[in-house]
């Protein structure tokens, strides 16, 4: 029998789509560079605290997830933030609001993934500038006093930021992946798990209970080199409810269901209702839409409801990423569409009041 001839050279069965391989900067570095301050600390603390206290049902408040799709300007960030941070002052008896801070974006084929990714937004891909970046932000937020929200994604990013975030999630694309379950048992901080693309509950439910989990995984330790981690278990998952292919999934009966499927696997139920993606069609104006639904929900006595998520920005809307970035309008997302700021404003504050007229109607 012969044999085809080898199409690549002998020997060279690696690496044959790779382009090249940059150096890493260390976890070690960065947190020299930029500490956690005493200040940005009580924040983390606080906020993951709260959102603890919260899930378990220890506090009654509202667990208010808010902020910009995604992070693309760090000036226009910390102008978000500093308005929430005084508008989390205004309701923070009846809600405990902190801030999307989502840098590492999951697509659903290709696209821009994100400024922990590619800070610059050209693809050149200057992730160690990116970890910087983002590490210096997060860390900027909790100083102004709102606790950090964020995505998990790529698994070793944590190690160069976690001790700046107060919450965490795994998105629709990661929620049934091993890798991201495994990574969120080590996470030092409440998770939400969303229900998958397709509008799978369970599978958000298994999450729980996977990441619940002692596990081991590869990653990195502080000084980048290659570890094994050991991990005890995060107790702290809740669902998310996003909806899915089939439509949104925030009217009651989801809830319900989710609520059901929790108790069933030995959880106790907490959901959170993302007000934005299959939820709201990806049309913004509709978030609203869902935040009243689901307000209402909780006032009219569906406890399981622990919290709220809006996709929000300075101004409403969004735009496609130019070819010549000095022509972004600033404020306005380059990913998914947002709610503005004023429109956020009401959202809170309204909820805030109808909260107020429960507790003292008793
Ligand atoms: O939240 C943002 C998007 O919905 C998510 O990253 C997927 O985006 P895409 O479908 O535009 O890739
Ligand atoms: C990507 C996001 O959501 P989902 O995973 O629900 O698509 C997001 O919240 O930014």
């Amino acid at each position: 029998m012969t044999h085809p001839e080898p199409t690549i050279a002998p020997g060279r069965t690696e690496n044959l789509n790779v382009s090249g391989f940059t150096p890493l900067v260390t976890p070690r570095a960065l947190k020299a560079r930029w500490p956690l301050t005493p200040a940005a600390e009580r924040t983390v603390l606080a906020g993951r605290r709260a959102a603890q206290e919260i899930v378990h049902g220890q506090d009654d408040r509202l667990l208010v997830v808010v902020g910009p799709c995604s992070i693309h300007d760090h000036e226009q960030a910390l102008a978000y933030a500093e308005r929430l941070s005084a508008l989390r002052e205004r309701v923070r008896d009846r809600l405990e609001v902190q801030m999307r801070v989502y840098v590492d974006k999951p697509r659903t084929t290709v696209g821009w993934r994100g400024y922990l990714l590619d800070p610059d937004m050209t693809g050149a891909n200057d992730i160690n500038k990116g970890l910087e970046l983002t590490r210096r932000l997060m860390v900027q937020v909790s100083e102004l006093g709102v606790p950090v929200a964020t995505e998990l994604l790529d698994p070793f990013a944590p190690q160069y930021v976690f001790d700046a975030v107060a919450w965490a999630c795994l998105g629709a694309r990661t929620t049934e992946s091993q890798t991201h379950r495994v990574m969120a048992s080590a996470v030092s901080a409440p998770m939400g798990f969303k229900n998958g693309t397709g509008g799978g509950i369970k599978l958000a439910v298994d999450a729980i209970v996977a990441a619940r989990a002692p596990h081991a995984f590869f990653t990195i330790d502080d000084d980048g080199r290659g570890c094994i981690v050991h991990t005890l278990g995060n107790p702290d998952g809740h669902v998310i409810l996003r909806g899915g292919r089939g439509g949104p999934n925030y009217a009651p009966q989801f809830v319900r269901e989710t609520a059901e499927l929790m108790a069933a696997a030995g959880l106790s139920p907490a959901v959170m209702v993302d007000c934005s993606h299959a939820n709201s069609g990806s049309d913004h104006t509709r978030q609203a839409l869902v935040w009243r639904d689901v307000l209402h929900q909780r006032l009219s006595g569906q406890t399981a409801i622990r919290g709220l998520m809006i996709e929000s920005n300075l101004r409403a809307g969004k735009q496609g990423i130019p070819a010549d970035l000095a022509t972004l309008v600033p404020g306005l997302s380059v990913t998914d569409a947002c709610v503005g700021w004023d429109e956020t404003e009401t959202l809170l504050l309204e909820a805030h009041a109808a909260l107020g007229r429960v507790a003292v109607g008793g």
